[in-house]
């Protein structure tokens, strides 16, 4: 089947991707354009394939079929060049990110940014300057093993962050994090879209996404349901509205009557 042709302009081109696990089609044939200098919010009930298409989108897990451009490379391309030269452009905090837990935060970072072809003295400037906007320079001689859920957060953030990608993509950026961490990190997302660079982020909190991002897509059982500005999906509406009318799925019977007697 022939694809829809992809925008140029786009920072992320994701060409019918399709995953399927036994009976179950976890993403189906779905293709999504993300404009460079967009802050494109993904979101979609628990199930929906969210996770699936962004790991399958960055190079994390291989799709049965479709690929994926990230300007313009090929992140499934069997050219080691070309996808080193994806991995460099790309930057990826995935849900439930394993890190090297044996070491303190600015350890971990300096590792990745070395991984990612940085000097020392680079890797650990960077190091300094994330510690200090993520706040966590009074964990900067605790293990990553002893930090708490948003302190693994914040690490697996600057992470992706850390070797200078164009787009960055992150799953639940926000989840277990607190207010004013939260807000600082809106900031620093914020000033590298202002800068040129692409953000996309898969969230539940609605009114996060419809206050931060310029773009949104509703995914539901592996595809995209409407996808737009933030102004054209929400029609007018409470994005949350908006929401539940396209996904469905509210009870309206009582049920549940013996909770609380
Ligand atoms: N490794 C796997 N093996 C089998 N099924 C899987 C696997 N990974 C995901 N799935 C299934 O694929 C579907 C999509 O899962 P996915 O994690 O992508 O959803 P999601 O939209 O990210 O959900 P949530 O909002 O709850 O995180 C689900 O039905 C899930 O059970």
């Amino acid at each position: 089947m022939a694809l829809p042709p992809s925008d140029e302009d786009a920072a992320l081109s994701m060409r019918g991707l399709l995953k399927v696990y036994g009976n179950l089609v976890a993403v189906a044939d779905l293709s999504l354009d993300i404009p460079t200098g967009s802050f494109y919010g993904i979101v979609g009930p628990n199930g929906a394939g969210k996770t699936t298409m962004l790991t399958m989108a960055t190079g994390l897990l291989r799709p049965d079929r479709g690929t994926t451009l990230v300007h313009g490379v090929d992140v499934w391309t069997s050219s080691r060049t070309a996808r080193a030269r994806a991995r460099q452009l790309l930057g990826v905090m995935p849900d439930g990110m394993r890190l090297l837990d044996k070491l303190s935060g600015p350890d971990f970072l300096t590792h990745v940014a070395m991984l990612h072809g940085l000097d020392r003295d680079t890797a650990r400037e960077r190091t300094t300057e994330l510690i200090g906007a993520l706040d966590l320079q009074d964990a900067a001689h605790t293990l990553i093993a002893d930090y708490s859920a948003g302190m693994v957060k914040k690490v697996a953030l600057a992470s992706a962050l850390i070797h200078g990608p164009r787009v960055v993509v992150l799953d639940e950026p926000f989840e277990s994090v607190d207010p004013v961490s939260s807000a600082n990190i809106r900031q620093i997302l914020q000033d590298f879209a202002r800068r040129g660079g692409t953000v996309i982020l898969s969230s539940h909190v609605m009114a996060t996404v419809q206050k931060l991002c310029t773009h949104v897509a509703v995914i539901n059982h592996g595809r995209v349901l409407v996808a737009g500005t933030t102004e054209q999906v929400a029609a007018g509406q409470d994005l949350e509205d908006r929401f539940t009318q396209l996904v469905g799925g509210r009870h309206q019977d009582e049920g549940l009557s013996w909770l609380g007697n």
